[in-house]
């Protein structure tokens, strides 16, 4: 007879799917499916998925793939990556803007970093910022009312997904830096929008396969960009970096940037590594934490927003954005880390963090538009949860409509459309052997429009998510975040920032969709091929 034990047993891993890969589609010599692909990736994976199924070969010029469709499959992928697969080596023009961050880490420095970086952004962490993230929907709407008084009711027109990149940049850049950057937000994030930009034109055709070191006019603006972001976020860096050390010294209270008053904190000029100038690998000293000098910079902030909570970031002293947090952050050896990493790891929370959002809620306001029952369902909740006032942190439980809108959009248009990843030696999916180098690849777009797991796929229908939902979706059917170990650090930041942001706007207005198709193109992320025109109506 077994004794009982007060610890249950944990339960078995689930027996993998066997995986059977069959050859995809027969290519062109040398280029394999790569013109088929790049016509129009979308549909060519979803014919892979169709046409053959769950497991298929293909190749993309020199690389050889293989295509996973199954959503157990995908679950071993994504939680065995760490171990047995390696960050794809092409990212040339993206790490240019990360750096060497924990997004393109491997191996104990990718460990290293995440452990630093998740505290940041964890969803307890997430709370502070939401104020910010309303503040700065507040702000949009107060602009369009603005348009509407000087330009009259029925001429506001605007591009939706111009306008949704505007707050969730803003609300990145305060959330990072608080208000350090003032009126230079808006110019450095055009900055950003220029990087991103080359990034997404390289990620297509034959740049793909271009070595770094080849000079094109679009890796030209890349770079330029890159450099002006970086002299500006290591000026923000030193100079808070320089005010702590002051204000943890007792020399006196910080200047209006947190820089110490009097003292040269812009040393970062050099050039090192080939990497543009600007960086410095400098160390800093243990211990230099958030002091009491930066209370003029908490003056400048909406009020509410980014709120200084001690217990939240112990060292962060009263600045408590994300930037303190990664100054105050200490590895299990009590190392923090260094200026370039705070760099790299700031510029790539600004970067994964506003244009991934921004781009759901373009999508969301697209199908708000397109399907009248749902925003009527919306109105309702609004009406019923909020009540015309402005929505917290609190409501976000409340609001599970909202929720369940934003979810089904990341189902129908996943900003990002694929994942994929390289074999190294010895590993193995579904107990079958993955040769060495094979480009293991998965969809969110084609998985999440199988009809086995989501009846009717291309009808948007946020009921689907809803508690009487009566079919169950598997476990990795829907990943927009990713999965395993390297899921999405600000799944949580992004899913609360959309929650607020749509019920904040949907309260007043209405986007009133230009007529016409809207068709999505799959670039770095999954956007609207042509920008989404609408007009804004007020609600009610
Ligand atoms: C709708 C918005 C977003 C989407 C769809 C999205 C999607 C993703 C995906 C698919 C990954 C790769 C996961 C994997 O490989 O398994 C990822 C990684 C990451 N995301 Fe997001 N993301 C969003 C918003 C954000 C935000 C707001 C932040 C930061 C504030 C952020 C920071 C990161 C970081 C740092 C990683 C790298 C994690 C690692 O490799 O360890 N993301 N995201």
């Amino acid at each position: 007879m077994s004794v009982p034990s007060a610890v249950p047993p944990r339960p078995a891993p689930p027996r993998p799917l066997p995986l059977r890969p069959v050859p995809g589609p027969r290519g062109l010599p040398g280029l394999g499916n790569l013109p088929a692909f790049g016509k129009d990736p979308l549909a060519f994976l979803v014919r892979l998925r169709d046409d053959f199924g769950d497991a298929v070969t293909w190749s993309l010029g020199p690389m050889r793939g293989l295509f996973l469709s199954h959503p157990q499959h995908i679950a071993e992928l994504l939680t065995t990556r760490e171990q047995s697969f390696d960050v794809l080596d092409i990212l040339w023009a993206f790490r240019q803007v990360t750096g060497q961050s924990v997004l393109l880490g491997q191996g104990a420095e990718w460990r290293r970093k995440r452990g630093l970086v998740q505290p940041t952004v964890r969803p307890r962490q997430v709370r502070p910022y939401a104020a910010t993230m309303v503040e700065c929907a507040r702000l949009a709407a107060e602009r369009w009312r603005e348009r509407e008084r000087t330009d009259g009711h029925e001429a506001v027109q605007i591009d939706v997904h111009e306008e949704m990149a505007l707050i969730t940049q803003q609300i990145v850049l305060r959330t990072l830096f608080g208000n350090d950057l003032g009126d230079r937000t808006r110019a450095l994030g055009q900055t950003m929008t220029v990087a991103e930009k080359v990034v997404s034109d390289e990620l297509r055709g034959i740049n793909l396969f271009l070595p770094g070191w080849v000079p094109t006019p679009g890796r030209r603006r890349l770079l330029a960009a890159v450099a002006t972001i970086d002299a500006e976020v290591h000026r923000l860096i030193s100079a808070r970096h320089a005010g702590q050390v002051r204000a943890a010294a007792g020399l006196g209270r910080a200047g209006p940037n947190g820089q110490a008053r009097g003292a040269d904190a812009d040393d970062m000029s050099q050039q090192r590594d080939g990497r543009p100038p600007g960086r410095s690998p400098g160390e800093f000293p243990p211990g230099a934490v958030a002091g009491d000098g930066m209370s003029q910079q908490r003056e400048a902030l909406p009020p509410g927003a980014v709120a200084g909570d001690g217990r939240a970031c112990a060292g962060c002293g009263d600045r408590d954005d994300l930037l303190s947090r990664l100054l105050a952050a200490r590895d299990g050896a009590g190392r923090p880390l260094s200026a370039e990493e705070v760099r790299d790891e700031a510029v790539t929370l600004w970067a994964a963090g506003h244009e991934t959002t921004s781009t759901a809620l373009t999508w969301a306001w697209c199908m708000l538009g397109q399907s009248p029952k749902v925003r009527a369902l919306l109105d309702d909740e609004l009406a019923r949860v909020l009540g015309g006032r402005l929505p917290t942190i609190d409501d976000y439980d409340r609001l599970t409509w909202t929720q369940q809108i934003v979810k089904e959009t990341l189902r129908l248009y996943p900003p990002a459309w694929a994942i994929a990843t390289a074999a190294r030696e010895g590993a193995t999916l579904g107990g079958s052997r993955i040769p060495a180098g094979t480009t293991v690849w998965c969809s969110q777009w084609s998985t999440h429009r199988d009809p086995r797991w989501f009846p009717d796929p291309g009808v948007f229908r946020p009921e689907r998510w809803g508690p009487d939902a009566p079919h169950v979706i598997p476990d990795h059917a829907w990943f927009p975040f990713g999965g395993g170990q390297r899921t999405c650090l600000g799944a949580r930041f992004a899913q609360v920032e959309a929650v607020l942001l749509l019920a904040t706007l949907a309260q007043s207005f209405h986007l009133d969709l230009a007529p016409g198709p809207v068709t999505p193109k799959a670039g770095l992320l999954l956007q609207p091929a042509t920008p989404l025109r609408a007009r804004v109506r007020r609600a009610g």
